[in-house]
């Protein structure tokens, strides 16, 4: 292995092996601990039908499910699972199935379509009839996605929990300030492989863990495979996370999305930065 992948696993904070039960157990133990930090009630996260909202939704439970258990007769912790669909959602029976299987003390449901078409066309108005393409409107949907989660959250007194973890973050595979906007990750460290080795731990229907990961961002391709718009496979991120020998073009195909998307993995940029340099 050479030194920008060693530097690169060790950014993302990747074992190449995880225990599982130590790892569920560190993860509920953060997230009952900081919520008992903050003062706050609860957490909120939308619930896509995917592998990663999947995992942490369910850690989510089980952490206000342990502190509720432990504090008896104090004003109940609670989850509140987010359904976000624009439109209607094509896999949406994924989506009630990771529901089932989390099983959060609170599910709702808001429709974003009108207010990212909304959005979009107030945009086209205010330029003189621009008009955003599909794909940015994609990071459009996704930032109204985190927008509602944050009301949710001043509403309810809760957190808003992100689902960012290594395998996505190493190529910047997220929507700056949508989905990439949080206020706690409780699934950051792992591949997407150790996601599916935790959530088998968990009792989770294969199905829902098996799932092929995708945005599902663009109105023009529906459920696009996040990996065929990356042009190399997650096994692919998984072995390289893992400190693993990959194709020396996809070495270089990850490690090109690694740079470019820095930004990302950074706050805003100021006097005091030098990353960017
Ligand atoms: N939008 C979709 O439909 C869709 C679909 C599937 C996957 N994705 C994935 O989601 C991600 C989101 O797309 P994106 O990255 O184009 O949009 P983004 O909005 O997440 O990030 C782009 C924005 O980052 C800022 N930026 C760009 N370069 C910068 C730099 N060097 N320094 C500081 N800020 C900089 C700019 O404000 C720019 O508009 C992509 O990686 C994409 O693969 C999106
Ligand atoms: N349709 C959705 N409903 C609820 N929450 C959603 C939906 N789509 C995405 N999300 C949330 O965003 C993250 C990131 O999704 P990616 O598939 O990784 O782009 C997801 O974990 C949900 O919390
Ligand atoms: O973030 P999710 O839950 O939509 O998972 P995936 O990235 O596998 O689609
Ligand atoms: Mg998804």
């Amino acid at each position: 292995m050479d030194s920008i992948q060693k530097t690169i696993i060790s950014t993302l904070k990747v074992k190449p092996e995880i225990n599982n039960d130590e790892e569920i157990k560190n993860r509920v133990n953060l997230l009952k601990d900081y919520l008992i930090k903050t003062g706050m009630r609860g957490y909120v996260l939308g619930i896509s039908g995917g592998q990663d909202s999947t995992l942490a939704g369910k850690l989510c439970q089980r952490a206000v499910d342990e502190l509720n258990k432990e504090n008896k007769g104090e004003e109940p912790y609670f989850f509140i699972a987010v359904r976000l669909p624009y439109g209607t959602q094509q896999d949406e029976k994924d989506a009630q199935d990771a529901l089932t299987f989390i099983n959060p003390t609170k599910q709702m449901t808001v429709n974003i379509k009108n207010a990212v078409d909304a959005s979009v066309n107030a945009f086209t108005e205010a330029t003189g009839g621009n008009v955003l393409s599909d794909f940015m409107k994609g990071n459009s949907k996704a930032r109204e996605r985190m927008k509602v989660q944050y009301d949710i959250g001043a509403f309810y007194q809760c957190l808003v929990v992100g689902t960012d973890h290594a395998a996505e973050a190493i190529t910047g595979f997220f929507t700056k300030h949508g989905d990439g906007a949080c206020d706690i990750l409780p699934i950051f460290g792992l591949n997407k492989r150790q996601g599916k080795q935790l959530l088998k731990q968990l009792g989770c229907p294969e199905h829902l863990y098996l799932k092929v990961p995708t945005a599902d961002l663009e109105d023009d391709k529906p459920g696009l495979p996040d990996e065929v718009a990356l042009g190399f496979t997650y096994d692919d991120i998984d072995d390289y996370l893992e400190g693993k020998q990959v194709a020396s073009a996809i070495k270089d195909k990850i490690e090109a999305k690694y740079r470019v998307t820095e930004h990302k993995r950074q706050g805003a940029v100021t006097i005091y930065d030098d990353w960017w340099r």
